[in-house]
């Protein structure tokens, strides 16, 4: 392996030696730790944490490989990977590469040998971390903050679109999914219920959203701070206005946005496979998947219009809404799962129930 010595530059002033694991790359970003004990092939190419530089809590990565299904875009977008102890040798019968084959193909500045609990002490104790992986020990981190075009850089910029050539069902919902930086994993849950999936840019307006012709609207995952795409809120209003609509983790934030609620940071974020969240409304509690740094405010939640549906078990805070006269059901944890249980899908086919039972006239 690669013995070149490597350092991790935090804005708290803590330096944390190890060494590089693919190609000498410097980069900085929000430091952020995730404490699932497997999928870390999905969080690589999960483009909400583009401007991150992700950190597994979980020390041995590597071990099962990296293969051609469990990725949730095409390419990995987050900014830098910190880990522990890296297996290179990696054994199951799916795994094409290893992850030091990955991050070199990708180019992803990622250090090893650095304890990555130790790191996420300090993430605990200081809230938002910032950092600079370089050669340098003295080069620190001169950002603080999340390049604000972080979105469009991931969203695509034209139509792409999905559909199944078998479907039983004598209906085919059409959804258009907004782009914030989507996982394939919700395409994925989209196209097993039997919907055709239209992907659009984020920016999409209305009008253009109308010509689709869709029977729902899904607001995806991305990068960033919600508040950076205040210029949106107009669409998403009209939006929320004409269809019915599911929004998930940043699609959630900002339609709570869209509708005055102000969004928060937690001082570090739920990244991992295993939150519960607790169902208000029948109060069944399922362990979901999660990575977000922001929360809906729920003191600016208008509750004459809001009902909140979910609430995080550990910390108390917003999970889901759900609109009480238009057809908009919002979550901030991760329905699709990937990595992490898929205990809340239902999400998915409630959604499309509603449409197919309630919807519009749909085409056969
Ligand atoms: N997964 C997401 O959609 C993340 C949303 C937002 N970027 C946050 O960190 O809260």
């Amino acid at each position: 392996m690669n013995e070149q010595t490597g350092y991790l530059v935090l804005s708290t002033g803590d330096v944390l030696e190890g060494k590089w694991l693919g190609d000498i790359l410097p980069t900085e970003g929000e430091v952020v730790f995730n404490t699932a004990m497997t999928g870390y092939q999905e969080v690589m190419t999960d483009p909400s944490y583009a401007g991150q530089i992700v950190t597994m809590t979980y020390p041995l990565i590597g071990n099962y490989g990296v293969n051609e299904v469990d990725s949730e875009s095409i390419m990995p977008s987050l900014s830098g990977l910190i880990i522990s102890y890296p297996c290179v040798t990696p054994e199951h019968y799916q795994s094409t590469k290893s992850i030091r084959e990955m991050i070199t193909e990708y180019k992803i500045p990622t250090l090893y040998g650095i304890d990555t609990r130790e790191l996420t002490r300090i993430i605990r104790d200081n809230g938002e971390v910032y950092g600079r992986i370089s050669t340098n020990k003295n080069d620190h981190p001169t950002k603080n903050a999340v390049d604000q075009d972080i979105v469009p850089s991931v969203s695509v910029s034209k139509i792409r679109k999905y559909t199944i050539t078998e479907n039983e069902l004598d209906v085919r919902p059409h959804i258009v999914l907004m782009d914030f930086g989507y996982k394939q994993s919700i395409v994925q849950s989209l196209l097993d219920l039997g919907c055709d999936v239209t992907v659009v840019p984020y920016d999409t307006n209305p009008n253009q959203i109308l010509e689709l012709r869709p029977h729902g609207i899904l607001l995806s995952n991305g990068p960033g701070d919600p508040n950076d795409l205040s210029y949106l809120i107009d669409n998403i209003k009209v939006i929320c206005e004409n269809y019915k609509v599911l929004g998930i983790c940043f699609g959630h934030q900002l339609i709570a946005l869209a509708h005055g609620a102000k969004i928060t940071r937690l001082s570090y974020g739920h990244r991992g496979s295993n939150h519960p969240v607790k169902n208000l409304l029948t109060g069944k509690v399922s362990i979901t998947s999660q990575n977000h740094g922001y929360i809906v405010d729920p003191d600016t939640i208008e509750e004459k219009n809001w009902i909140i549906t979910f609430r995080n078990v550990n910390d108390g805070s917003i999970e889901g809404l759900c609109h009480r006269s238009k057809q908009i059901i919002t979550v901030q944890f991760h329905p699709e799962a990937h990595p992490g249980p898929i205990d809340t899908q239902n999400i998915f086919s409630d959604f499309v129930n509603e449409i197919v039972n309630k919807g519009m006239k749909l085409h056969a």
